[in-house]
């Protein structure tokens, strides 16, 4: 396997980077354009392979979707009655959210299809959708709970309660877009306040979403109409520059346009909590609140991080533990057992691959505790990234405040979720 030897910086971080669109928002435009009728057009989109998954799929259910100058890409749609069952099996890739989003809107349409992906998917639960699915009225075959997964055509209840059991928006979002193309009339509690950009998002396309308390509530027989949804900056790839330009001596750096719905924003709270200084100034709205997002040097100090935040920041944890290494003192993460069913599992990754560095990252049953602060890797060490973006881009990172002989052995699983995550690297580090 071909090594990434990482930039280190002497000179600090400075000036400023665009990350790419936020891939929740992403893969659900492209899913409701779909579901529409009518052309819907996305402006800026991420570009990932995790997006193209969903994007291959909803073909493969009959969506026409084109790219177009300007980054705009125009999604024709059938209409949920339009969309047919596939002919081949449905390959999901490396990506949770296409997989659980999709086969709630599948299985709601009353299609047939079989849901495959790639060895780290293969091992992350679909039980948490096809149970609650299995309620009100889907019928399902897999390996206790794992891909590959049969969907049997087959026809909802009119009327759906569903109460979330585990703090995920994947759940929540497959159930109601089950119910909503089913025309059920569907109710979801979520007193995990995950993020919500499924009920923030169709109103755009027409539909009438209500929330009471931690409900939401779909009323029945609604058809989604083609609109045009912006994509602001993904906070999730963000994290790295705030967590980087905090952690790095000498360093400015603001982040421009990135999503900062309040569903999102736990890291911000996190490390302004931890000491680190954040400017945050709130622009234009795309539908969704973005900002400019500018982060200083800080001397952080360890914090307990743990309860309802941790929905809202479930995907930062990795660079948050890389932050608390370079805190004093020490810092507890709890609640957060989740991680163990992500891309890898990220309580052992992370601890693992930090720890080589020098860290003193202790990993519990749901979370860690970290001693810091700690010096990062004196002589050369080789780090894995264990085939998940997250915890390359973390590894990244870290390498930043080292002495410049880290390697890492695969640079290739960014393409999930930021394929220029290394050019923007590399942009700051000469900057
Ligand atoms: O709904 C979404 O777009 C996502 C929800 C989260 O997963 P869970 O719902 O499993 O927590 C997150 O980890 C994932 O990257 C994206
Ligand atoms: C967990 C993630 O995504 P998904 O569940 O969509 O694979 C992630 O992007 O960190």
């Amino acid at each position: 396997m071909k090594m990434k030897q990482l930039p280190t910086t002497a000179n600090g971080l400075h000036g400023s980077v665009v990350v790419p669109g936020d891939k929740s928002i992403s893969h659900r435009a492209m899913m409701f354009g779909a579901m529409a009728t009518g052309t819907t057009k996305v402006l800026r989109r991420l570009d990932s392979a995790d997006v193209s998954s969903t994007i291959s799929v909803l073909k493969s259910l009959g969506a026409k979707i084109t790219e177009k100058d300007n980054n705009i890409t125009e999604v024709v749609g059938t209409g949920v009655a339009g969309l047919k069952s596939p002919n081949q099996p449905l390959d999901m890739g490396n990506s949770g959210t296409s997989t659980r989003l999709l086969t709630g809107l599948i299985t709601g349409a009353g299609l047939n299809a079989t849901i495959t992906g790639d060895s780290s998917l293969s091992t992350r639960p679909m039980d948490r959708v096809t149970v609650p699915l299995s309620e009100i009225g889907g019928t399902f075959t897999s390996d206790h709970g794992h891909l590959p997964l049969t969907i049997e055509a087959s026809k909802l209840d009119t009327e759906i309660h569903q109460t979330l059991k585990v703090g995920s928006a994947q759940v929540k979002s497959a159930i109601l877009l089950a119910g909503l193309a089913a025309g059920s009339d569907t109710f979801v509690t979520d007193s995990f306040h995950t993020r919500n950009h499924t009920e923030q998002m169709l109103p755009k396309f027409g539909v009438k979403v209500e929330t009471s308390g931690d409900t939401i509530h779909i009323p029945a027989n609604q058809k989604l109409q083609a609109t045009e949804i912006e994509v602001p900056g993904d906070i999730s790839s963000a994290a790295y520059w705030l967590v980087a330009g905090l952690i790095t001596p000498n360093s400015k750096l603001t982040i421009k346009n990135v999503g900062v719905n309040p569903t999102r924003i736990g890291i911000i709270k996190v490390l302004q909590d931890m000491g680190g200084d954040i400017t945050i100034d709130t622009k234009t709205d795309f539908g969704e609140p973005i900002a400019d997002i500018t982060v200083k040097t800080s001397q952080l100090h360890g914090v307990e991080v743990g309860g309802d935040i941790i929905p809202s920041l479930i995907d930062e944890i990795p660079v948050i533990v890389l932050a608390a290494t370079q805190a004093t003192g020490k810092t507890v993460i709890k609640d957060a057992a989740e991680l163990k069913v992500k891309e890898t599992n990220r309580i052992d990754t992370v601890q693992e691959e930090l720890n080589k560095l020098g860290a003193n990252v202790i990993p519990t049953d749901d979370g860690f505790i970290i001693d810091g602060p700690a010096k990062l890797a004196s002589s050369g060490v080789h780090v894995s990234g264990h085939g998940d973006h997250r915890i390359a881009m973390m590894l990244s990172i870290a390498a930043l405040v080292t002495n410049g002989t880290i390697t890492l052995d695969d640079d290739e699983s960014v393409k999930i979720s930021y394929p220029t995550f290394f050019n923007n690297l590399e942009g700051l580090v000469k900057s």
